[in-house]
């Protein structure tokens, strides 16, 4: 019998034309010891209507990659074009008008506490001599939009992180920008509300059909919101394509070591217990499945599974699903002796199949 399967969909943002593109770029800062590059000969464009990240650890030149879009750092080499138009070749007027269809929002969100939430949003509307009937019904608008509407007369000093990153989304879309750029958006925020910050980025994503870059150092943020993702590490682009591709088979020493603290180690306690072999004693073996979302997109089935034998008990891990690809690992263990790994491999579709160590009867 075929296990029923779940549809799983490609993304259809990867096929889409491209919006930005960044060809040979490089940056260089003048240091101390000697020019610092932060950015090395960098290359790769974003779909148009992509939630796509950029993460590396810090001072991997996250920061002067994504201020490169609306040059508010200008690449010491290389080109980025918006639209086909290239943005370092702007005269003045030409910058202003790129960086209004350029919202950006800010991990500590740059807000003026001496204004009201509603004088914070519509303070770029009155800058650019928008007339105060229309700034009103925009600010109302927008505020609406990102939940904020009984929050108007408020000042930033009255209001949560959370709350104070909804005003900068806000203020970030009166110019009902296609871009918009999240410099660490969520970074200062607990897990709770960076949930529903990025929550409120995947809808306004979907409704407005913006193309958003971010950045950041955590993978759990681009494996919650991210189509695709661009590591760096010391200003070198070391990986880049879809999320559950790169998190589902990681190929660089930076993208591993920024994925380890969301995957399932071997826990301490069964690490313990753990030998490199029985010596003819009766015992189980410790099996770690990784499934990479490729072989089986839509799930592991339990049938799969059962072949391990009704002497297999599930120790450990999970399966996280990623824009339609479950993929993760499992820690199993089986009786010593009854399943070769081979056979394992075979059966299961696993991508990657490992003997941890072994139990002996009597510590188990
Ligand atoms: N204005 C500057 N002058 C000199 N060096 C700079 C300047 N801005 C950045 N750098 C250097 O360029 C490199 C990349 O910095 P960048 O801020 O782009 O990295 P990042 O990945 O955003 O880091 P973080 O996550 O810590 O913000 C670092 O070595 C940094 O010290």
């Amino acid at each position: 019998m075929i296990p029923y399967e779940l549809p799983f969909a490609e993304n259809a943002a990867a096929a889409a034309p491209a919006h930005i593109v960044f060809e040979g770029l490089r940056k260089q800062y003048p240091g101390l010891q000697g020019p610092v590059t932060a950015l090395h000969d960098v290359s790769f464009s974003v779909a148009r209507g992509a939630i796509f990240g950029i993460i590396g650890r810090s001072g991997a030149g996250k920061s002067t990659l994504l201020r490169s879009i609306n040059m508010l750092e200008r690449p010491s080499a290389g080109r980025v074009s918006v639209d086909g138009v290239e943005v370092g070749a702007l005269d003045e007027d030409g910058l202003v008008s790129l960086r209004r269809g350029i919202g950006m929002i800010f991990q500590h969100f740059n807000l003026l506490s001496a204004k009201t939430v509603a004088d914070n949003v519509g303070l770029p509307l009155r800058v650019a001599g928008v007339k105060p009937a229309a700034i009103r019904s925009r600010v109302a608008a927008l505020l609406d939009l990102v939940g904020l509407s009984d929050k108007a007369g408020e000042y930033p000093a009255r209001l949560s992180g959370g709350q104070k990153q909804r005003v900068g989304i806000a203020r970030a879309l009166v110019h009902e920008p296609k871009i918009l750029l999240c410099d660490e958006a969520t970074s200062a925020l607990d897990p709770e509300t960076t949930q529903s910050i990025l929550d409120l980025l995947r809808d306004i994503n979907g409704k407005l059909g913006l193309t958003v870059v971010l950045i950041t150092h955590d993978m759990a943020v681009i494996r919650e919101i991210c189509d695709q993702v661009l590591v760096l590490d010391r200003g070198h682009m070391v990986e880049q394509g879809e999320v559950w591709q790169v998190f589902g088979n990681p190929q660089a020493e930076a993208t591993k070591a920024l994925l380890r603290p969301l995957q399932h180690g071997t826990p301490a306690d069964l690490a313990a217990l753990l030998v490199p072999d029985l010596q003819g004693r009766e015992g189980h073996a410790v099996l770690s499945l990784r499934f990479s979302g490729r072989a089986r997109p839509a799930g592991v089935s339990l049938a799969a599974l059962a072949v391990l034998g009704p002497g297999a008990t599930l120790l450990h891990g999970g399966l996280d699903r990623i824009r339609g690809h479950a993929q993760g690992s499992l820690l199993v263990s089986v009786p010593a002796g009854v399943l070769q790994e081979e056979a394992a491999r075979a059966a299961l579709v696993a991508d990657h199949i490992k003997v941890l160590g072994y139990v002996p009867a009597v510590a188990r």
